[in-house]
């Protein structure tokens, strides 16, 4: 029987520290402020944006809503970006993905300050991560390493396998695992005898959008199983990459969709946030 990895809970610490760091910060005359910017009416988008407004309040961060119709142009949105770098009551921009097809999202993400990166999408970001220097570092893959230090979690020399080769997951994740001295596989939809590469993890990190790709007999005993994914099965319930049911009696520590890494993909944001106040303020 696996451990649950409580993302949800891990999460609500984290939204505390982001509290009261905000409150040191405004105590130092720095205003915390992140701008949301949602294109189209994609209703898991719009839910998405509402929790981080949501969370925005409870960490005592001022936040601005940008709500664009479905057909807005590349222009239109390019210009609010542009807006918002120049704007100082503005610490943190972010567009939630995905983008309606017309528009050029990686333009997009491209036009962001790289100081007010707080998805930590941009080139310069990225860059940043891969050479190993300090910056915004994705979400998602931050949030992961937060929970697989609570757990402590051994990383180096163990061999971690990443399904699935996203710019926002599986990316960043590699060279944030790579950075704690693991030996990385990025396995994806070429791939072949997946299964087989699965079964030679000891952490496992899923992010492929398959509902409950990954089997109990995926799995190497003990390996700790990471299930990024945000599916729905055939009933239409929310339902991860994984089989959880049949991965929970394998694995060593596992994460439950929902209550997992989504909830410290937000959390990881109310961080990035302050971290970008910070360092403008030092700039
Ligand atoms: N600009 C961005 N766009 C997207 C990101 C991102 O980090 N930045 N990530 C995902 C979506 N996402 C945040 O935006 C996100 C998805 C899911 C959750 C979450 O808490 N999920 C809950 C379940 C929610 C439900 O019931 O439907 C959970 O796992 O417990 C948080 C954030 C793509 N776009």
């Amino acid at each position: 029987m696996a451990t649950v990895i409580d993302g949800k809970g891990l999460a609500a610490k984290m939204r505390a520290e982001a509290a009261k760091d905000v409150a040191a910060l405004k105590r130092a005359g720095v205003n915390p402020g992140l701008a949301v910017v949602l294109v189209g009416d994609d209703q898991a988008s719009a839910t998405y944006v509402r929790s981080k407004l949501r969370d925005c309040e409870e960490c005592g961060i001022a936040s601005f809503d940008y709500k664009l119709p479905a057909d807005a142009s590349q222009d239109e949105i390019l210009q609010l970006v542009r807006n918002l770098n120049d704007d100082p009551k503005i610490t943190g921009i972010l567009v939630q993905m995905p983008l309606p097809s017309h528009l050029d999202a990686e333009e997009i993400i491209e036009a962001i300050s790289p100081l007010k990166d707080v998805d930590g999408f941009h080139p310069t970001s990225l860059g940043r991560l891969v050479r190993g220097l300090p910056g915004l570092r994705p979400c998602t893959p931050a949030g992961i390493m937060v929970m697989l230090d609570e757990y402590n979690i051994e990383l180096a020399g163990k061999n971690a396998v990443i399904v699935g080769r996203s710019s926002i997951v599986g990316k960043p994740m590699a060279h944030m695992l790579l950075e704690r001295d693991a030996t990385i596989s990025v396995a994806h939809s070429r791939t072949r005898n997946l299964d087989e590469i699965c079964r030679s993890a000891d952490i496992l990190v899923v992010a492929c959008g398959i509902a409950r790709l990954v089997k109990g007999d995926w799995v190497r005993p003990g390996a700790t199983v990471i299930d990024v994914g945000m599916d729905r099965d055939e009933d239409g319930r929310l339902c991860g990459d994984v089989d959880y049911d049949d991965v929970f009696n394998v694995a060593g520590a596992i994460t439950p969709v929902p209550g997992g890494v989504g909830p410290m993909t937000r959390a990881m944001l109310m961080s990035n946030v302050v971290t970008a106040a910070r360092m403008q303020a030092e700039a």
